[in-house]
């Protein structure tokens, strides 16, 4: 039924959870982003298009506060302006990232690395051992359904496979809650099993958070992107569903203009 209500609901009337507002950021003398703006709402799976160079990265390295802007705000739905805070607190703000290589300890179990990232959003009091995990909370275990690795709980995580390490980096940003979660191609180097599992797996996140997802792979975005932004050279080129960004002509030409390969928006339609 929640889904159903959401089917019909137009984007304007699902609450907003993040307004990136006139980023600006210049590494050196050159301007790599320019006044872009970024809204998201809840339950979105948005998709950050565009080709090399454009500015995507640098935007969730914005976002989750890796990179400082020259100007612009990054503001919450509690107007904080993550461009004033810290990494560390842009976390407990609620924005997950992820980044392309997985930050996972190889050398631990699943449910050790699971158990760490649980640890990790605790305060330090609690940590202190006031309520440890001694074994799997019900919140991990839920997420370790979630993220397919139920069987795999007491694998190493240098044995996973490449898509299984990249579901179970996504599964400890998930037991730190966020509202936000960031994500840099994250089916990127997978089988094609394993890019529509996590096409799925980003579906379901979706309906608890909204999703940014900055990504290449065409066929990937027109399975699974609820909504697309294209970026180019540093700006906004175009904002809409897939079917409405692929039928801009300019968004066609700098695809063409920069990019004749596979991943070209316009060759694939
Ligand atoms: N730390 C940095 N120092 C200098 N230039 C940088 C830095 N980070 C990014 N850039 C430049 O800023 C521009 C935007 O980079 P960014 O990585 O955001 O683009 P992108 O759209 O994500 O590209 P790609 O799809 O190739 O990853 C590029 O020209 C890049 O070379």
């Amino acid at each position: 039924m929640f889904q159903s209500v959401r089917k019909n609901q137009k984007s304007t009337d699902v609450p907003v959870v993040l307004v990136a507002e006139g980023i600006t950021v210049a590494f050196g003398g050159f301007v790599a982003v320019k006044g872009m703006n970024l809204k998201l709402h809840e339950h979105d799976l948005h998709f950050l298009i565009g080709p090399n160079g454009a500015g995507k990265t640098t935007m969730l390295d914005v976002i989750c506060g890796k990179t400082k802007p020259l100007s612009g705000t990054v503001k919450m739905a509690d107007g904080a302006d993550l461009t004033r805070l810290k990494e560390h607190q842009i976390v407990r703000k609620g924005v997950g990232r992820k980044f392309q290589a997985p930050s996972i300890f190889a050398g631990l179990t699943v449910q050790e690395n699971l158990t760490l990232a649980a640890e990790a959003r605790r305060s330090p009091l609690q940590a202190l051992g006031i309520q440890r995990y001694s074994k799997i909370s019900p919140a991990m275990e839920r997420i370790t359904l979630q993220i397919g690795l139920q069987d795999r709980v007491n694998a190493r995580a240098g044995a996973l496979s490449h898509g299984e390490k990249q579901w179970l980096e996504i599964g400890m940003l998930l037991l730190q809650e966020p509202r936000v979660l960031l994500l840099d191609e994250p089916a990127a180097g997978m089988t094609d099993e394993e890019t529509h599992k996590t096409g799925r797996l980003l579906q379901e996140i979706a309906r608890e958070r909204s999703v940014v997802v900055v990504e290449h792979d065409m066929e990937f975005v027109r399975e699974y992107a609820a909504k697309v932004t294209v970026m180019h050279e540093g700006k906004l080129l175009k904002e809409g569903t897939m079917a409405e960004v692929q039928e801009d002509p300019r968004v066609a030409e700098v695809y063409l203009g920069k990019r004749r390969d596979d991943h070209a928006v316009a060759a694939t339609n």
